[in-house]
């Protein structure tokens, strides 16, 4: 049997299907939501980062992390990604608000 046939490779790809299109929508969702709060931060004047509020969102995401049996390096890594673009984004809106 080919690996394109096996049933049970197939459900299992199906369900990783399913989660990829979850996560690439809850992205999307978090990433509107960052907008708004760099637009935010770009009116009031404040900093594109916040990196305490950073230092406790990778403290609460790692021990998430551990409560669900993942990696935390992984999760803490996964977040910093994130939220590097996020202030990327921040940075842009502040310079185009100036
Ligand atoms: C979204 C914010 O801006 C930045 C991005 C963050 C994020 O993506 O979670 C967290 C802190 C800030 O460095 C914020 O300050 O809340």
């Amino acid at each position: 049997m080919t690996q394109a046939t096996d049933p049970e490779l197939l459900r299992l790809r199906s369900s990783i299907d399913n989660l990829d299109a979850a996560l690439v929508h809850l992205l999307a969702e978090r990433f509107k939501v960052t907008q708004r709060v760099g637009e935010l931060k770009a009116t009031k004047g404040l900093p594109p980062a916040d990196p305490d509020r950073e230092k406790r969102q990778i403290e609460r995401l790692r021990a998430l992390a551990v409560e669900a049996q993942l990696d935390p390096e992984f999760a803490e890594k996964f977040l910093t990604f994130i939220v590097t673009e996020v202030v990327r984004h921040h940075e842009r809106i502040a310079k185009d608000h100036a």
